[in-house]
């Protein structure tokens, strides 16, 4: 390309010039200023122009290839750059010029072996031997597993199926990190807005499809749907049962066939030593809960579809879990549906979200929007939402670490000396003697505002008709949602939820505080390990396999969650006791967790005013 000081001599030459060496010139100062269709028409008739023996051709084709570069024609680029190292096999900047297109052609191969070439003629090219760099990461992370993998040719076979029945997702690779586990990368740059994968309706599987198939059909004909604890996914997994029995002949064979196999990562499979784990973490019951609840489903399928049989309840288990942990809820053509999307479903998950989806109508499919830009070769992930790990470990047999959507379940029943739960029951329209809570380590969420709110009121004691006021003044101030109120207020009985109950009094607060600590320490004491030796346990990392030490950060989760629930039940209870100059001093030496503080000025300081 042209120098600096080459630029002034261009700027003498005539432009209707037919030497090729001065419209080559010409070309370069285009092309310097960025007006590559300019520079590709100087280029092209230097190359018409000039002579077979033109010791400088192969320069016109190698700039004209970085002009139709820049133009993103990668195609015209390489035809050449390719044409440039014909003419001239030792000219390294061909090399380059032809690596560059093809990496973006995605051939991935081809660029290594250009670049590999460029450095061999010129060793001391910094240019080349970044590119070469660059392409052989690319082409490592992008080959973990070998093309003759049987998973891998199950893919190929799945890409070919898609883009043969018109799925779109040209920027999209896929990389193995290890034969079953896989993800989405950026082939090329993405940019925010761009639309990046398109899977028509053809071929998304459907919760219709599902209650239509043959056993499909005689479930809806037994009206099992509503029985069913989890509809969807009983219809769904049936579908796919079905659908594998049939190997070839299913229509959906590409993608039934490279769901994965093996379960094991799910809590609902784990070893008798690895649930052992999970002793005291109030996550077990949710594990044998959903154990039951599925064997619940099968069974009442098999009752009334004795075929059904013939899958094993560890079949319909292994294709329910599979089946939860790679749904989309779409509405098609106006109407609300649940499916596998193919391809879709092989993004993971990160927050925050980098990607949005959505069934189109208009563009008759399944269609995936970067949010963001994102880099050649990132992970394009898919945010599955803000949620505590016992969800993600449960339905999808992941974890995430350091999750910010951590909860841990409470029962708060009353207390057995409350006099007065009847009629707070009754003034809550609420007869039973708990509620359920999932607290989090953030008091500022609205989730522990309602838990807190609920303390408030099964820990009162004091004067009734305090509560009987934010009754009535609830049922008179909360607009209605619901429509079938003719004055657009709630029915009074229904105004007041316990949930919106400022603080009462200190002593009622002290109560609660005491309380919380109390519930949090229960459940704390369920567990075999303290928080520091899961902690120790997780960073020894001896012996630790994907499972246990995904319960060790699922259950190290849940307790520093409870730390921060007793933690913070002393620190409050301690400042209920100071005055107000005190609590101010108090602060600026304490170090508060941010919540903390909120609860302080929100909580501690008008109760303290107030008394
Ligand atoms: C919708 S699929 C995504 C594609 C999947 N990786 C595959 O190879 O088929 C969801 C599954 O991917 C895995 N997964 C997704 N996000 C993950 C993450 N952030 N960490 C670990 N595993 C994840 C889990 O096994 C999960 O059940």
């Amino acid at each position: 390309m042209g120098k600096g000081k080459k630029k002034s001599k261009s700027k003498q030459i005539n432009k209707n010039t037919t030497n090729p060496k001065d419209l080559k010139e010409l070309g370069n100062k285009a092309f310097l200023n960025k007006l590559y269709e300019e520079a590709i028409t100087y280029y092209t008739k230097a190359i018409d122009n000039a002579a077979d023996d033109d010791e400088d051709k192969h320069v016109y084709f190698s700039n004209r290839a970085a002009a139709y570069f820049e133009m993103k024609e990668y195609e015209k680029s390489l035809e050449d750059a390719a044409k440039s190292v014909e003419i001239k096999d030792d000219f390294a900047k061909g090399y380059i010029r032809k690596a560059q297109a093809e990496r973006e052609l995605l051939l991935g191969e081809e660029s290594l072996t250009s670049s590999e070439k460029a450095i061999e003629i010129d060793p001391d090219n910094e240019h080349a031997r970044e590119l070469y760099e660059e392409c052989k990461q690319e082409w490592d992370d992008d080959h973990t597993v070998e093309e003759s993998n049987p998973h891998k040719q199950r893919f190929n076979r799945l890409e070919t199926w898609l883009k043969e029945g018109g799925s779109k997702y040209e920027k999209l690779k896929i990389r193995f990190y290890n034969p079953i586990y896989r993800g989405v990368h950026a082939a090329k740059k993405i940019r925010a807005g761009e639309e990046i994968l398109l899977i028509p309706k053809e071929q998304i599987i459907t919760l219709e499809m599902a209650e239509e198939s043959p056993i499909g059909a005689k479930m809806m004909y037994h009206n099992v749907k509503p029985k069913l604890l989890s509809p969807k996914h009983g219809f769904l997994a049936t579908y796919i049962l079905q659908e594998r029995l049939k190997g070839e002949e299913s229509p959906f064979h590409p993608f039934i066939d490279i769901l994965p196999k093996t379960f094991e990562n799910f809590p609902i499979f784990f070893t008798e030593e690895e649930r052992a784990y999970l002793e005291g973490s109030p996550f077990l019951a949710q594990v044998l809960e959903k154990i039951e609840d599925i064997k619940t489903d099968y069974d009442l399928i098999c009752s009334v579809v004795p075929e059904y049989s013939q899958f094993t309840l560890n079949e319909f288990s292994e294709i329910r879990m599979m089946v939860s942990s790679r749904i989309f809820g779409m509405n098609i053509d106006g109407k609300k549906t649940d499916g596998f999307v193919p391809m879709a479903d092989m993004l993971n998950h990160k927050r925050p979200k980098q990607t949005s989806w959505t069934y189109s109508d208009e563009k008759h499919g399944f269609v995936i929007e970067a949010l963001k830009d994102i880099g050649r070769n990132e992970q394009v992930y898919d945010s599955y939402g803000k949620k505590c790990n016992s969800r993600f470990f449960l339905n999808y047999g992941f974890i995430v670490e350091n999750n910010d959507g951590n909860e841990v379940p409470l029962k708060i029943y009353y207390p057995e000396s409350d006099d007065k739960k009847d009629m707070k029951k009754e003034m809550i329209g609420d007869l039973s003697d708990f509620k359920k809570f999932r607290v989090t380590d953030n008091f500022n969420e609205g989730s522990m505002h309602e838990f807190m709110s609920w303390m408030r009121f099964v820990e009162y004691d004091e004067n009734i008709t305090l509560l009987i006021d934010y009754q009535a003044r609830a049922a008179s101030q909360t607009p209605v949602n619901d429509s079938d109120s003719e004055d657009g207020y709630n029915d009074p009985n229904k105004g007041f939820k316990a949930k919106d109950l400022p603080p009462l009094s200190i002593r009622n607060e002290k109560k609660v505080l005491l309380r919380m600590k109390l519930e949090a320490a229960k459940v704390e004491a369920g567990y075999p390990t303290t928080y520091e030796e899961d902690l120790a346990l997780l960073e020894a990392d001896e012996g630790l396999t994907f499972n246990t030490r995904n319960v060790l950060l699922m259950r190290s989760g849940e307790k520093k969650i409870l730390r921060h629930l007793i933690e913070t039940a002393d620190i409050m209870l301690r400042y209920l006791d100071y005055g107000l100059t005190e609590t101010r001093k108090q602060m600026k030496e304490d170090k508060l967790k941010k919540d903390q503080e909120v609860y302080i000025k929100k909580v501690i300081q008008p109760l303290i005013k107030m008394s």
